[in-house]
């Protein structure tokens, strides 16, 4: 009786936070039409998104468009949300990967799209949607980074700033271009870039469109770490052994981290503190707990 109202209790905490994890940001409340919003988007085809779920519990998501250096058309707007979904259902995950293919990040929004689309009503339907999804990419329970290849410019730029740490190759540059565009940034890169590097670092950032090469992104703490590779295999091998020192481990252990992390990164303190209780609830007597309790375990 007892042990199995402790399982429901179990199952409704773990519930709470996957429904906090997906919560969307827009919804119609905010005049948002997701499904209007889908079909608009859908009549911009071109590239792909694709996603590798490796053994090891780290996914591969690939910006495929190198025609355009990726830039994003509507179809893979709607393929990076679909993606998203798949890894917040990914029970085994535990680390993501981004990168550009053709040895370049992202070169932000597709321009034919964002010529189409240059009516205020479009243009903010178009901004819903992808905070909505990179929101939610930010929020997933894996350790995410950014394979920042040649350039991440513009909503590519922005796209960095969803995940958790950014890696860059020799040559690289991070670009916010947006005031050059007559804009300030619309994906969440904005909110974001000022929680990694703070106010006054973001505005000089986003007010000079600053090339951020990988030196200065280091001295800003909007780069873990400079690869010493620039071809694409190497600087994905070594993106994996760098992200692999943060997912040893059971994918239950890493997946609460994340989540915990995530919390105290967005909510009030009272509120973090909860969430990492309900997280810590999920995990204490847990298998993972359990197996480490039998093996006395000493921390020398
Ligand atoms: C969310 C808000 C936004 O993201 S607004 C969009 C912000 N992005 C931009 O304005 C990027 C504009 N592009 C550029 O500045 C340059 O193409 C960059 C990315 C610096 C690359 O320069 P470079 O290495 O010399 O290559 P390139 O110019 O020859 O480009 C190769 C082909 O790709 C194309 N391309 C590039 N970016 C986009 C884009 N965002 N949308 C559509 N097409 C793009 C270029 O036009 C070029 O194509 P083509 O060879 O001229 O046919």
């Amino acid at each position: 009786m007892v042990i199995s109202m402790w399982k429901n209790l179990l199952q409704t905490t773990k519930e709470r936070i996957l429904q906090q994890r997906r919560m969307s940001v827009y919804n119609q409340a905010h005049g948002y039409e997701e499904e209007l919003v889908k079909k608009q988007l859908q009549q911009f085809a071109g590239g792909s998104i694709n996603l590798t779920k490796e053994d090891s519990g780290i996914g591969i998501l690939t910006l495929n468009n190198p025609k355009i250096m990726n830039a994003f058309t509507g179809t893979m707007m709607l393929e990076l949300q679909e993606r998203v979904t798949e890894l917040e259902n990914w029970k085994d995950g535990k680390g993501l990967i981004i990168y550009g293919a053709g040895n370049t990040f992202c070169s932000g929004s597709d321009l034919k799209v964002v010529k189409a689309i240059s009516n205020s009503q479009d243009g903010m339907n178009m901004c819903m949607f992808m905070q909505n999804t990179l929101t939610r990419l930010m929020r997933l329970p894996l350790i995410t980074v950014a394979l920042v290849q040649g350039k991440a410019i513009g909503g590519g730029a922005e796209l960095t700033t969803a995940c958790d740490f950014r890696l860059m190759t020799p040559g690289s540059e991070i670009r916010f271009v947006h005031k050059l565009m007559g804009l300030v940034p619309g994906w969440g890169g904005g909110a974001r870039l000022v929680r990694i590097v703070g106010s006054r670092a973001a505005l000089k950032l986003l007010s000079g469109a600053t090339r951020v090469d990988p030196e200065r992104a280091l001295h800003l703490g909007l780069s873990e770490e400079t690869l010493s590779s620039s071809d694409e295999a190497g600087a994905l091998e070594e993106a994996r052994a760098w992200l692999s020192q943060y997912t040893e481990g059971p994918a239950s252990v890493i997946q609460a981290t994340k989540e915990m992390v995530a919390a105290g990164r967005e909510l009030l303190l009272e509120a973090a503190l909860r969430t990492e209780k309900d997280i810590f609830g999920t995990l204490w007597g847990g298998p993972a707990n359990l197996q480490a309790l039998a093996t006395r375990p000493k921390h020398k």
